[in-house]
């Protein structure tokens, strides 16, 4: 009896450790299934979420996802990562005193301020085709006394869209081609504006007979603080005549042509909000019978190649702004702010480790 108590004491510790084999490996299998189940679940959940996402739901985008994105693969070492390709200049804004009533800004008191600037075409090869570049755009950089307001204009009057998000995956359709970008804008209707510019615009051959707009509005401040809504245009005063150049260089080549003859001249042109205008929002375009001032004439006098000139070592940062003016809440702005920031970052590590004799440079 005591062996087979002995014995059965013992099958059942067998018996209840093979229960206990069983359990475990059952409560195993289950976690796993259980955890594959649920992964599978989160991941197909996760692909729905995204895919149907709203695009203006999320404008968490970061400067360097801008920045990775609009440098592409491999980049262009030491070149600004968006409207790599362009050419030095510097000249003076006659202003005619007429906005002094809006903004306490110096560069609008009547007088010559000097300025330096730089002409581009958009995109990341500071070697492309410039007579078949879409965007061709102008920026400022005025300094009075301690003061400092860099503007960047690009041709259309309006972006496609209104923020930073929507902005991103517009970039990757244009990045997917094919008919990635038709379907984008399908799904925007608030780039209507933009896409009636774009059906009425014909590129020129020279730089300086496109208008240049700011887009993104700031306000203008009087010396009580009362804030104006604006955008501006730089509108040419050049005549047009047949670009005789036709190589990659064909547009800079033109303007260095012209400031010979003195011959690059635009009006600077404020469009004044009305309380109607979103003055938050780029892609809207603000009707045509709001007030316009005329502030001045720009003068282009000279041009440098733009490794040589002192635009180079600049970052026309939207946001660098002096009295007088200010940014409004428009979401671009910020993001603008930082990609130029992180665009510029990189360019000059990589100027900088060149100049020590790495690899990184030109
Ligand atoms: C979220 C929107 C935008 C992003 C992320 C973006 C990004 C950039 C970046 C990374 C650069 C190179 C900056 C540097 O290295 O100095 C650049 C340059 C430039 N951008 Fe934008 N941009 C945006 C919108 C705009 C808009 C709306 C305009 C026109 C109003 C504009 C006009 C320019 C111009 C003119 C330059 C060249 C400035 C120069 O000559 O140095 N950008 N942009």
């Amino acid at each position: 009896m005591a062996v087979h108590k002995r014995v059965g004491t013992r099958q059942r510790s067998l018996l209840s450790q093979a229960r206990f084999n069983e359990v475990f490996i059952f409560m195993i299998r289950y976690s796993l299934a259980r955890f594959y189940g649920i992964s599978a679940f989160v991941a197909w959940y996760g692909a729905v979420l995204f895919l149907t996402q709203p695009a203006q739901a999320s404008t968490k985008v970061t400067a360097q996802q801008f920045v990775d994105l609009q440098q592409g693969q491999p980049h262009f070492p030491g070149f600004r990562r968006a409207h790599a390709k362009g050419v030095c200049v510097s000249g003076e804004f006659v202003s005619n005193g007429s906005l002094t009533h809006y903004s306490d800004a110096e560069v609008f008191s009547a007088g010559v301020h000097p300025f330096i600037g730089r002409f581009s075409i958009a995109g990341n090869n500071p070697h492309a085709d410039e007579l078949s570049a879409p965007v061709r755009s102008f920026a400022l950089s005025f300094v009075t006394g301690s003061e400092r307001w860099n503007i960047a204009m690009n041709t259309p009057p309006v972006m496609a869209v209104s923020n930073p998000h929507d902005f991103y995956q517009q970039l990757v359709a244009i990045k997917q081609g094919g008919d990635a970008i038709k379907t984008f804008f399908a799904k925007h209707p608030e780039s209507a504006d933009f896409l009636a510019w774009k059906a009425s615009y014909t590129p020129t051959e020279s730089l300086a007979l496109e208008t240049y707009h700011s887009i993104n509005a700031f306000y203008l401040h009087d010396a009580r603080s009362n804030k104006q809504a604006v955008r501006w245009q730089m509108l040419p005063l050049g005549e047009a005549s047949k670009n005789p150049f036709t190589d990659s260089a064909a547009l800079q080549k033109e303007l260095a042509a012209r400031i010979a003859h003195g011959n690059v001249r635009f009006t600077w042109q404020f469009t004044l909000a009305a309380p109607a205008d979103d003055e938050n929002n780029p892609a809207i375009q603000w009707p045509s019978n709001r007030a316009q001032v005329n502030a001045g004439e720009i003068n282009i006098t000279q041009w440098q190649p733009q490794l040589e000139g002192a635009c180079h070592a600049l970052n026309f940062d939207p946001l660098i702004l002096p009295t007088g003016l200010s940014a409004t809440a428009d979401p671009i702005l910020r993001a603008r702010s930082a990609a130029y920031a992180e665009s510029y970052r990189r360019r000059a590590k990589e100027q900088l480790i060149g100049a020590l004799g790495g690899k990184e440079s030109e």
